[in-house]
């Protein structure tokens, strides 16, 4: 019986993909590799080249990214997953009919043969796929899935062997951030790589794929663009433009208390620009932050980052117990975990706050937990620095009302900041 994803065959062992043994990031002169001791979960072994360097396979990319290449019956992909047992596998993923996308894995047996239904194996991976493309034998006689066409990678999934790491640049939540050179077609760029460690479950590398999912949906100057993932092996990588200037925040903090006003206002316009284009996407970002904005080129444009909670829902309802930043959190989301795009206008007024401030934590010498409780209990505002714009200041306060329809949207505001900047 062909085994599909969460039902593994009786009696057999399925196959355990992985790495080739060439190293395929090179140590760069300082040292610094992105090479993962962690690789618990892959062995050396059943991706031949043949199949590593096919087009139709994926490496580790998620379910949902999968089933989106799948448009008509019979497109099919290789791809890794991760089986039930905790052990990665090779699967093949396939449009079964208009309606369903099947995923079936492959299995491997004492010698070495490759099979999904017992009854027909082969000596390798791709004599099997050959094998059921040829004869259009279903992979299943209760899904009768056949395999007709076999989908090539997207554009965006990028190969490890065209990253070279450069540096360290940042600790990310799931793993290092470099700078590295991305070597394509168009030629050599500089770009930012977040990589996540090879040990992570299946949740967090979803979880660290829907960032990138997020992100190839946009494409707008004052949001960090994506170029791809790579995901055929460890450690798994978002590949991104790079913003050489770094976290707003810092640069804040170093240079804030001698920038002058004029640029200032840029920041808030461009990050407001940013925001105003994922809002009309209809995106929550969930963590604007001066943190979150990067900056790029000579002239330090502002730049959205940071999609890792970001969602495309109207209003999101969440209640999981993470790390959440209490101190850029609107009331509603303080008390009953409700995100929306008025509570990244909210936000948005904590980072005019933060801009001004020369990147300051916001509510000085309040912990988080005091926060909290001086904004839902006491309807506690912060007050702008004095030499705040008296714009920019009456700006921020709108953006902090207690009623989120009341806030205004970031498109309604963006003229008035846009005017501040040009006086
Ligand atoms: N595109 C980029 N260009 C330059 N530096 C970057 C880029 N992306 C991230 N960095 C650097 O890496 C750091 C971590 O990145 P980021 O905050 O996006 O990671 P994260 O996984 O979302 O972590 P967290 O959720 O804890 O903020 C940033 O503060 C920044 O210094």
């Amino acid at each position: 019986m062909a085994s599909t994803i969460g039902e593994p065959g009786k009696g057999t062992k399925s196959t355990q993909s992985g790495q080739s043994g060439a190293k395929k990031l090179k140590k760069t002169k300082d040292g610094a590799s992105v090479e993962d001791k962690n690789e618990t979960k892959d062995d050396e072994g059943s991706i031949t080249d043949d199949i590593r360097n096919a087009d139709f396979y994926h490496g580790l990319i998620p379910k949902t990214d999968a089933e989106a290449l799948l448009k008509k019956e019979g497109d099919f992909i290789l791809r890794k997953t991760e089986h039930n047992s905790g052990v990665i596998v090779l699967c093949i993923s396939v449009k079964a009919d208009a309606e369903k996308v099947k995923h079936f894995v492959i299995n491997t047996d004492a010698s070495k043969s490759y099979f999904i239904d017992a009854a027909h194996k082969e000596t390798s991976v791709s004599n099997l796929i050959n094998f059921y493309k040829a004869t259009k034998t279903p992979l299943s006689v209760a899904s009768q899935a056949k395999l007709k066409k076999a989908i090539e990678r997207p554009p965006w999934g990028i190969n490890h062997d065209a990253i070279f790491i450069i540096k360290k640049l940042g600790q990310g939540a799931f793993g290092d951030v470099y700078l590295a050179e991305y070597v394509s077609e168009k030629g050599r760029e500089k770009v930012a790589v977040k990589t996540m460690k090879g040990e992570a479950s299946r949740e967090a590398r979803n979880k660290f794929l829907k960032e990138a999912r997020m992100m190839r949906k946009y494409d707008h100057r004052n949001v960090v663009k994506i170029l791809g993932v790579a995901v055929h092996e460890h450690p798994l990588m978002i590949v991104m433009e790079c913003c050489e200037g770094g976290a707003m925040c810092s640069y804040l903090k170093k240079n804030g208390k001698t920038m002058p006003m004029k640029e200032k206002n840029r920041f808030v316009a461009e990050a407001a620009e940013g925001l105003g284009y994922l809002e009309k996407q209809q995106c929550i970002h969930r963590d604007i932050a001066a943190r979150n904005c990067l900056l790029s080129g000579k002239n330090n444009l502002v730049k959205i980052s940071d999609f890792g909670m970001s969602d495309d829902k109207a209003i999101l309802h969440d209640d999981t117990l993470e790390k959440v930043p209490v101190k850029w959190l609107a009331p509603e989301t303080l008390q009953d975990r409700i995100y929306s795009l008025k509570s990244d206008v909210w936000a948005f007024g904590v980072l005019v706050w933060e801009i001004y401030s020369n990147g300051a934590e916001p509510y000085p010498g309040l912990t988080r937990l005091q926060t909290r409780a001086k904004i839902v209990l006491t309807d506690y505002r912060m007050k702008m620095p004095d030499d705040t714009p008296a714009e920019m200041a009456k700006i921020a306060v709108q953006c902090w009302d207690k009623v989120p329809e009341k806030r205004p949207s970031i498109s309604a505001i963006l003229p008035d900041l846009k005017k501040l900047v040009d006086k």
